[in-house]
């Protein structure tokens, strides 16, 4: 018998397609790239990071590779529908599929937002893309094919498409389905508002200038912006890092408005010793140094994250001791007791979904237990390290009340500790006068000794 030399031949995601830099082609297959990883279980940002190394692109092309790629995040379930009723089959392999799904979203913009690119621009390129790389150049015709149906037929497969709940709303059946069980009344607000567009909101350093004075440097820019709280400014228009006034001097921070109110709610003190217990990318512990003179240990189980911290606190200014370590366990502990604690446990952050749009394909619906069950290890593990009359404040990015309030009402009952006032569950908000995440916040004190 002759021996088999059958092989199955890997997909080539790290294939460089010989394309101009700067053509859109580049940019949907780059865009296709990231989703197929996305598709694999890796974060949309680490996916984009991987894409811009082994690409090799250019600043321009690596701006229309995230761009397109957040806007097919958005509407991975309607493309995914549509072409479910375009064609026989799923695409294969992962990255054909991503590229139909980055053209789509293209052609297929959400109601009154204007097409970024012309129809048949995107139909020309995203066939040159397929005609580039060796694993689905075979497909370059079923590309030209579907994409060419969708613009012939658009109103009728759209009005089809949209009678499923994933088209209709863009998340998982199961997200639709525990979105709509916690909140019956709001759900659809809710899917909507991930669905948004988020703002850029920054927090002024108040040790460095007030916000009426920041707000005035912007203007003078040119830059248009409205106060949303005592130090949150959210710009009319997203910009640059680079381009924000005094950014680089640590004047200003980028961090969502309800994520600012964690440190007021810590009621700070100068001298206070204060524990941030999962501090990366140091968003909160920032706030907290320029809100008193504490000293603050920042603790995060990911080294990597924690070194952002540093960076973070460093474009600032600011110092806190930093601590790679598990928030579960006390082996890192020096045994003396905190004044505060922040504890904003990992969650299935399903509360910043409009920042995040690959988070709902990322998630099973087990994640939240699993995420539930190391919060309350997390909770319970730090409540030791807090002083009698002491303050521990408990923060997800969650929507789902068994992270949230279920967990919260569990952990008072469980210490007998006292619940003082907090916000409760945010929903997500998007509007000039209130924009914010979707995020949860329990303020719980120790009985004194
Ligand atoms: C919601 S994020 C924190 C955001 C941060 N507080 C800020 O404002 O920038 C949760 C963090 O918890 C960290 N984490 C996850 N499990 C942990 C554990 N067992 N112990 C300590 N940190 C943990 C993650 O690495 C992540 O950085």
């Amino acid at each position: 018998m002759r021996e088999s030399h059958e092989v199955t031949v890997a997909p080539q995601q790290d294939y460089r397609p010989d394309l101009k830099a700067d053509s859109l082609a580049l940019a949907l297959l780059g865009a296709a790239n990231a989703v197929a990883r996305v598709r694999g279980g890796t974060a949309l940002p680490q996916a984009l990071s991987i894409v811009f190394s082994v690409y090799d692109v250019t600043p321009q092309a690596r701006g229309a590779i995230q761009d397109i790629a957040y806007r097919t995040m958005r509407q991975l379930g309607r493309s995914e529908v549509l072409l479910g009723l375009m064609t026989t089959k799923a695409p294969e392999p992962a990255m054909l599929d991503g590229l139909l799904c980055a053209a789509l979203a293209l052609l297929d913009p959400p109601q009154d937002t204007p097409p970024p690119y012309e129809a048949f621009t995107v139909v020309d390129q995203a066939v040159h893309a397929a005609a580039h790389h060796p694993d689905f150049a075979h497909a370059k015709a079923m590309v030209n094919a579907v994409l060419r149906r969708f613009l012939r037929e658009r109103p009728a497969l759209t009005a089809e498409a949209l009678k499923q709940p994933l088209a209709r709303w863009n998340y998982p059946q199961w997200w639709i389905d525990s979105t709509r069980a916690a909140y019956p009344d709001k759900w659809e607000a809710i899917l909507e508002a991930g669905n948004v567009h988020p703002p850029l909101t920054l927090r002024v350093n108040a040790r460095r200038l007030d916000t009426d004075a920041y707000l005035a440097t912007l203007a003078e820019a040119g830059i248009e912006a409205t106060r949303l709280g005592s130090t949150a400014v959210r710009l009319a228009q997203p910009v640059n890092v680079s381009q924000i006034p005094g950014f680089h001097d640590g004047l200003v921070s980028v961090q969502d408005a309800g994520a600012q109110l964690a440190a007021p709610l810590l009621d700070l003190q100068d001298g206070m010793r204060v524990l941030d217990a999962c501090a990366a990318p140091g968003g909160k512990s920032g706030h907290i140094l320029e809100s008193a003179d504490v000293e603050l240990t920042s603790v995060d189980a990911d080294p990597q994250r924690l070194a952002r911290v540093r960076d973070n606190l460093g474009r600032l200014g600011l110092e806190a001791k930093l601590v790679a370590a598990d928030a579960q366990s006390a082996a890192w502990w020096d045994g003396v007791p905190f004044d505060r604690i922040l504890a904003d446990v990992p969650c299935t952050a399903s509360g910043i979904v409009r920042r995040h749009p690959d988070i709902r394909w990322l998630r099973r619906k087990s994640d939240t237990l699993q995420l539930a069950t190391l919060s309350s290890k997390i909770l319970d593990n730090l409540w030791q390290m807090l002083l009698p009359n002491g303050k521990l404040l408990f923060v997800t990015c969650s929507l789902w009340p068994q992270e949230s309030e279920a967990q919260a009402a569990a952990f008072a009952a469980r210490h007998d500790a006292i619940r003082l006032d907090a916000p409760g569950q945010l929903l997500p908000a998007s509007g000039a006068g209130q924009d914010h995440d979707g995020l949860f916040y329990a303020l719980f004190q120790k009985r004194a000794a």
